[in-house]
């Protein structure tokens, strides 16, 4: 069995940089983006609005936000040799595979090349994104070639358009935007490490957001919505799911979709997206899924002091939307990328190459060995 992991493994309580950007954790505010709580952010704010704020370093006049808003609509077309890439990955692919190959691909076709290029960039990204995973959903599930170009004023709105070929309700319109809020930044979280260490060699910002989404896949991270929602749609009763939980837990298996690196007692963005799955239970009159996500979540703190992270409510939330399970984890990326961006941008205005050391724990210096002495 492996060893148990040091309190230092992971760099945990090590500060790596620092950033501008949100406070992760701090006494008073759970977390704030640019100084703004998130449960006000979530309460008042749209999430082109949070998009502006991370990504331009302000929140947007009225003028400024219809301009950003115009700007982002007419961005999400889609050229013809990435859908022709898209067009050539299976139904059952991983759709964060291809979120990785579509961000890839659009940097070859639209290299960015000089840093004063960032932020147009950034925008094609946050814009494009939806249209890349929708596309190819759509083409190889149900074998449409669909038009990209909606006018929906919302990226959440956009990518439920998209998806089901109609204009989306309101009420699913606004758990988008709360949910692409709460999703949209996170200090120095595993993916967003990463977008900053390709950053600071100097690398391009398509190569930087390809290898984010590439951390963000596993379900330690990113991943844990679509686990959670794997978990709890087994369960036909809140006490079949306090039993099973109970079972895994006696097996020590990880609950998906609980615990946090950072957050020791509460993650503050479960309270909103918990409200707003509650809100969608009702509107779709469930007694089953949301009663069995609550009961996993006081069993879960009962025994193990261990509370729901921001994944957890989303699983049940994206489900009452009827949105594919293997979608959810491509909505993260859909948000995070402005922060991921963002956080690109800060790096590279004061950057030092990120090279850490490592403690060796090999052999000691030996001699070589030639081939036909080796056993
Ligand atoms: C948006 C996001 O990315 S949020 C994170 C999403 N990820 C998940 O939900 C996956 C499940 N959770 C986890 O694996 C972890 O809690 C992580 C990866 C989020 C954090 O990992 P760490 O910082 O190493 O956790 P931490 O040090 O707090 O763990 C303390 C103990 O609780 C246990 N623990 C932590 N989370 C869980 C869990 N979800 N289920 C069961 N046990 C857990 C750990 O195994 C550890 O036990 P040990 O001391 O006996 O080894
Ligand atoms: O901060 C983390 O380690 C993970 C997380 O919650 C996020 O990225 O949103």
């Amino acid at each position: 069995m492996a060893d148990k992991p040091t309190p230092g493994a992971g760099l945990r309580g090590q500060s790596a940089g620092s950033t501008a950007l949100c406070t992760v954790g701090q006494s008073g505010s759970g977390l704030t983006y640019r100084g703004y709580d998130i449960a006000e952010l979530a309460d008042k704010a749209r999430f082109e609005e949070v998009a502006y704020l991370l990504l331009k370093g302000k929140l947007p006049t009225q003028a400024e936000l219809d301009a950003y808003i115009t700007k982002i609509k007419g961005l999400r077309g889609l050229p013809a040799p990435l859908r022709a890439v898209l067009e050539q990955i299976s139904a059952d692919a991983h759709p964060m595979d291809v979120m990785r190959t579509g961000a890839s691909m659009l940097g070859n076709l639209e290299t960015e090349e000089r840093f004063d290029e960032q932020q147009d960039a950034a925008d094609r990204l946050l814009a494009v994104l939806p249209s890349i995973i929708c596309y190819w959903y759509r083409y190889s599930h149900d074998g449409v070639r669909i038009d990209t170009e909606t006018d929906d004023d919302s990226v959440g709105g956009h990518f439920l358009h998209l998806l089901r070929d109609a204009v989306p309700s309101e009420l699913h319109a606004q758990v988008m935007s709360v949910s692409l809020i709460l999703y949209a930044e996170h200090e120095f979280n595993a993916s967003t490490f990463t977008a900053r260490v390709c950053a600071s060699t100097l690398s391009d910002m398509h190569s930087c957001v390809t290898g984010a989404i590439g951390s963000l896949r596993g379900p330690l991270h990113g991943g844990a919505n679509e686990a959670a929602m794997a978990m709890i749609e087994h369960w036909r009763s809140a006490d079949e799911a306090e039993r099973e939980i109970l079972g895994m837990l006696e097996r020590k298996e990880k609950i998906m979709g609980f615990g946090h690196a950072i957050y020791r007692e509460s993650d503050p963005r479960n309270a909103i997206i918990k409200k707003w799955s509650k809100r969608l239970a009702d509107d779709v009159g469930d007694s089953v899924l949301y009663p069995v996500s609550e009961r996993v979540e006081a069993v879960m703190w009962r025994e193990k002091k261990l509370f729901c992270n921001a994944d957890f409510f989303h699983a049940s939330a994206y489900h009452f939307m009827d949105i594919p399970t293997k979608l959810f984890t491509p909505i993260f990326v859909c948000s995070r990328v402005t922060g991921w961006c963002a956080h690109v941008f800060e790096q590279r205005d004061n950057n030092r190459i990120i090279r850490p050391s490592a403690d060796y724990v090999g052999p000691d210096a030996r001699g070589w060995l030639p081939i036909e002495q080796r056993d």
